[in-house]
């Protein structure tokens, strides 16, 4: 996926020049897509299959379809219930959809979530160590405000984390997963005084307008109380600030992303204490970001942990 995905965003000259049949015969970029599809495919396909073949095991293959209830086990599903694609291939067995579906289909919601899930979350807890590390007094704060909220429960409730919440909003404004988000045009149009074709590609630069000081005060520095009592949020209504999108096409795992991210980074500052390996500074941490499609940390982060141990206190 992390290979795809980087192929995906990359730069390919027949893009530039969309009709010239001779460049898209040569694509370089084109054969390695092809071959990575092939590699997902069969990937994808083994889970399918895989499914099908649990499901026909399971109490002679009718019980995923009782209702609600039944202590059988019904499908691949953590507890015993349904999962995604339990769901899809029951769908697809019944016909009770006006638009039947096949397994491309399947396939093709499968491998969204994982292309569009995975990175995007894990990148952001990323980046969000990442400027802790480099700012201290941030760090501070959200790791008191952390072992406060948790202390001696065993919560996973992340509702009360208020300083978490605007530190991952701080980090998404700096390092939005998806630095440029595509659109194409429905028909001819002029932005700013410049032609826009009918069916051109445009791409919205969230990475440029994050950073942009007509919008942010001191936009390089990373300072979560911005947006403290500022009705700037992540539903795509202001459009300085668009880490989720915006519009019919907005990220849809919006509020399950924020979980993701939430969840873990908790876990990680009420667990452990932070330190940033011999010989590196705040200052010299290597913050350059990947090429590709979303734009994760080129270089992984080495941070040291030291368990921490609530008892004392
Ligand atoms: C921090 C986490 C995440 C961020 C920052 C993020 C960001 C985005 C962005 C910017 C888009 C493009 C929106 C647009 O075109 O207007 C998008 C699309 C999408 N996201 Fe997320 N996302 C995150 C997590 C997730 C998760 C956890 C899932 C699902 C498990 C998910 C599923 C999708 C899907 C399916 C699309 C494509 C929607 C479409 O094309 O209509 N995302 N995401």
């Amino acid at each position: 996926m992390r290979k795809a995905l980087a192929l995906s965003g990359g730069f390919d000259l027949a893009d530039l020049f969309p009709s010239s049949k001779i460049l898209k015969t040569l694509s370089w970029n084109k054969i390695k897509l092809l071959t990575m599809r092939r590699k997902l495919d069969e990937i994808l396909d083994g889970i399918i299959d895989e499914h099908k073949e649990n499901l026909s095991k399971m109490t002679n293959g009718s019980a995923r379809l009782n209702q609600a209830g039944d202590s059988t086990r019904r499908g691949n599903g953590e507890f015993g219930n349904e999962d995604l694609v339990d769901v899809f291939l029951r769908v697809k067995e019944s016909g009770e959809l006006e638009f039947p579906i096949d397994n491309d289909n399947i396939k093709a919601v499968i491998s969204e979530m994982f292309s569009a899930g995975t990175e995007s979350s894990s990148s952001t807890i990323n980046w969000t160590m990442a400027e802790l590390m480099r700012n201290p007094r941030v760090m501070a704060k959200a790791q008191a405000e952390v072992r406060e909220t948790f202390k001696g429960q065993k919560t996973t409730d992340t509702q009360n984390l208020k300083y978490l919440k605007l530190v991952i909003k701080e980090t998404l404004r700096l390092h939005s997963p998806l630095p440029l988000i595509p659109r194409a045009c429905r028909e001819d149009c002029k932005v700013n005084g410049y032609f826009i074709p009918a069916n051109a590609k445009v791409f919205v630069n969230t990475w440029g307008m994050g950073r942009d000081p007509k919008y942010w005060a001191n936009p390089e520095s990373f300072e979560p109380e911005r947006f403290e009592n500022n009705p700037t949020d992540l539903t795509g209504n202001h459009f300085e600030y668009l880490p989720f999108g915006a519009g019919r096409r907005i990220c849809p795992g919006l509020t399950f992303g924020l979980t993701g991210v939430e969840l873990p980074l908790a876990q990680l500052l009420y667990n452990f204490d932070w330190k940033l390996p011999e010989g590196i500074n705040p200052d010299n941490l290597n913050m350059i970001e990947n090429s590709g499609m979303t734009a994760s940390r080129k270089e992984d982060l080495y941070l040291v942990a030291t368990p921490y141990d609530p008892s004392p206190e």
